[in-house]
């Protein structure tokens, strides 16, 4: 059953959202002043003047909402303000530990409020919110303070969460880039309506028309084959200096354990992915697991029932060989190459990943002023076995290579780009 609702707040936000029933993290973004937080604020009921009608599916509303500024309670410490919030809490409320662990705030427990940093403060709000139970979790700009790989752990948790159990995450964000990778729909913002709702990839056209995005980014499916050789001969190296002890043959038990179980997520691992049939190199940060909207179908399958072991360990072992994933690749960073002669194994150029792609379209920014191209690019699937469809690739090039390389429809190009 989708999840929809309608809001009217005049002069502020109105519009309709309709959500799959398996989409559980939600981005929200649009410009500054188009009205976001007003309707993470008519969701919440904050406003008497506004219309709101709300279907949650079969989902309870209990609904917590995280603020920029956290409203933290000072009388009492970071430990007072989670205890205070397990009263009434609902079934389905994460423990104490399980919050402060997953918000990266454990070490916060005894301070007081008054003495935590922004981000510290956005933590705790987080880790408070979910103690509480909440169906519904609504972060207007909570993460905004958190350094950039806290904050993607604390995101993966809250994915991880949304998996497994029947928690819907709707999050407001400028950073463009971080929510369409993270999110399994997107909501829209701009003027004071609702003027897109969708997947990612349905969604990107409208921001980059109405000029919320300059280039746009493509959001590709793919499966993990392995960690690329090049990781593992450094962590190799790292544990052939560190550990004197383990002097029988230490690179060829890192190349097993890590060949089967990757371990603690690191930003600076490089995957092999598998796109479309073609191979992609691809840092820890350009990627997530695409567990979310996986797991949640099973889970909405099950009806109330809480996911089995089985399918936890699926959500974990998603970044494994076999996981699926999702990737962002922006256009800023895409260049074509006409020789489509030079495979990927034989390219003389230092950027590792490369597609082999059709043009779709060419689209000329500000009536030929700018200078610049936006080329729409078909990944030609290599994959005999499936039809796995990708969204469209975007490459933003000048009008000067596109006449100098005399790019055309239907021309065959490869598509190079870093993921580092
Ligand atoms: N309490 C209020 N009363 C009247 N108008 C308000 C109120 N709060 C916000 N507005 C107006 O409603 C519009 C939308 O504001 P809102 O805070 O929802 O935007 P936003 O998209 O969240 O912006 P930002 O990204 O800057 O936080 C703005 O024009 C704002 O001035």
């Amino acid at each position: 059953m989708s999840v929809a609702f309608e809001v009217l707040l005049p002069s502020r936000i109105e519009g309709r959202v309709e959500l799959r029933a398996s989409s559980s993290f939600i981005g929200i973004t649009g410009p500054s002043g188009a009205g976001k937080s007003s309707l993470l604020r008519c969701i919440a009921g904050f406003e008497k003047g506004a219309l709101t009608q709300a279907n949650w599916g079969n989902m309870s509303t209990k609904i917590g909402i995280v603020f920029q500024q956290p409203l933290l309670f000072p009388h009492v410490n970071v430990e007072g303000n989670l205890q205070l919030a397990t009263r009434h809490a609902s079934e389905h409320a994460i423990s104490i530990n399980e919050a402060v662990k997953g918000c990266h705030c454990e070490h916060l427990l005894s301070k007081q409020i008054a003495t935590l940093s922004g981000g510290e403060a956005q933590r705790v709000a987080i880790a408070r919110a979910l103690v509480n139970g909440p169906h519904i979790l609504l972060l207007d700009e909570s993460l905004s303070a958190i350094d950039a790989v806290t904050r993607r752990h604390i995101y993966a948790f809250l994915r991880h969460l949304c998996a497994v159990s029947q928690l819907t995450c709707f999050v407001v964000s400028h950073d463009i880039d971080e929510l369409l990778l993270l999110s399994d729909e997107m909501i829209y913002v701009c003027a004071g309506k609702i003027k897109a709702v969708g997947n990612v990839d349905s969604v990107v056209p409208n921001m980059y028309q109405g000029g919320a995005i300059h280039t746009p980014s493509a959001i590709l499916n793919g499966v993990v084959e392995c960690i690329a050789e090049a990781t593992l001969s450094s962590h190799a190296e790292e544990s052939t200096h560190t550990n004197a002890e383990k002097t029988t043959h230490p690179e060829q038990e890192m190349l097993i354990e890590h060949a089967t179980d990757f371990g603690e997520p690191d930003q600076n691992t490089v995957y092999q992915v598998i796109v479309s049939g073609q191979r992609l190199y691809v840092s820890q940060k350009s990627l997530i697991a695409a567990r979310s909207s996986i797991v949640r179908s099973k889970v909405a399958s099950f009806s109330e029932c809480e996911p089995n072991q089985a399918d936890k360990n699926e959500i974990d072992n998603s970044l494994s060989a076999g996981g699926q994933v999702r990737l962002a690749v922006k256009a800023s960073e895409v260049s074509i190459d006409t020789n489509t002669a030079a495979m990927t194994e034989n390219s003389t150029s230092s950027i590792l990943n490369s597609l082999n792609c059709v043009i779709e379209d060419i689209t000329h920014f500000d009536n030929h002023k700018s200078g610049r191209v936006l080329l729409n690019l078909r990944i030609i699937n290599q994959n005999d076995m499936s039809e796995d469809e990708q969204p469209a690739l975007h490459a933003v090039i000048s009008t000067l290579s596109v006449s100098r390389l005399q790019l055309a429809k239907n021309m065959l190009v490869i598509a190079r780009f870093k993921l580092l």
